[in-house]
């Protein structure tokens, strides 16, 4: 497994049309260590999936670089597997097809189809390899995204927001699912959510990211032991604290973008409800 190290990494998007800018975030800092769950937590807007396409290689930092395992990030890379938050399978496809299909290039056909059931078998998929996407829930049909994501085995797993599509009932049933994958292949993850309550299940470290100017606000360490249960007395004091923090920044974003219609008792109330943020931004 690799470390990733996010050395002084800018962003700015150009419009060269209307020849205007737009820094989303400077000097973003982060050493993610090898083996490490670590989650972007933060208001929409913020640059968590910017800063994440910047490490899978699909977006270009602006300024500073992306290492990981000490070898600078140029582009996309088989040392990376992402994760969205739509499956993207291709219809016409098994699932095993489609799993062998990512890795098709990379091994023998015996080697793919190979690798494709045993992380079909991770995610516990192994009765469905034969379905095709329409006959999956959503839930399965990310866990068929994330087996494709392993089979590459790659040493790190990009995730962005991978369960916000979900039911909470599933959202839930793959948090387990990621732990339990997590434990068993030790890959170094970075996580985007909204949800606090659902970096603190997973999460070593959350690093909580603002807006205006965008950048890291602050790193939490979850030091308390998993499985971790938001009812106990540790979590939900984090819980809070977080959303404490965040509170003020989610103001800003609703005070810039709604004006006069902004009322600041009525933010506060949705996000101290839920804990899942920028929702209503
Ligand atoms: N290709 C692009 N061109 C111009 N601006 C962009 C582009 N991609 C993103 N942005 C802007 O950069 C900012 C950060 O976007 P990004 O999607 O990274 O935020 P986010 O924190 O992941 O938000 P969300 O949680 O809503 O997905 C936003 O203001 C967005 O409009």
């Amino acid at each position: 497994m690799s470390e990733v190290k996010i050395n002084h990494v800018g962003k700015t998007f150009e419009n060269k049309q209307e020849q205007t800018s737009y820094t989303v975030f400077e000097d973003i800092d982060l050493h993610v260590k090898s083996g490490e769950f670590v989650s972007l937590l933060g208001p929409s807007g913020c640059g968590k999936s910017t800063l994440l396409n910047i490490v899978a290689g699909l977006d270009k930092a602006s300024t500073g670089t992306v290492l990981v395992g000490n070898r600078e990030v140029q582009g996309p890379g088989v040392d990376r597997g992402v994760v969205f938050q739509e499956a993207a399978l291709m219809p016409w496809m098994t699932v095993l097809e489609n799993v062998m299909f990512a890795i098709k290039k990379r091994y023998s056909k015996e080697e793919a189809k190979k690798r494709a059931i045993e992380y079909l078998k991770l995610v516990h998929l192994s009765k469905f390899i034969d379905s095709y996407p329409h006959e999956l829930s959503g839930g399965m049909k990310q866990r068929v995204s994330i087996a494709r994501a392993l089979a590459m085995d790659p040493e790190v797993l990009l995730m962005d927001e991978p369960f916000g599509a979900l039911d909470e009932q599933t959202r839930s049933m793959l948090h387990k699912e990621v732990q339990y994958i997590w434990e068993q292949t030790g890959k170094t993850i970075i996580f985007v959510t909204h949800n606090i309550r659902e970096s603190i299940l997973l999460s070593d470290r959350i690093v909580l990211m603002g807006v205006r100017p965008g950048g890291i606000i602050n790193i939490f360490d979850v030091a308390f032991p998993r499985p971790r249960k938001p009812a106990d007395k540790e979590f939900a004091q984090l819980e809070e604290e977080i959303s404490q923090q965040l509170a003020g920044e989610i103001e800003k974003v609703m005070k810039e973008e709604m004006g006069d219609d902004y009322h600041s008792q009525k933010a506060t109330l949705l996000y101290s409800s839920h804990r899942n943020m920028g929702d209503h931004i």
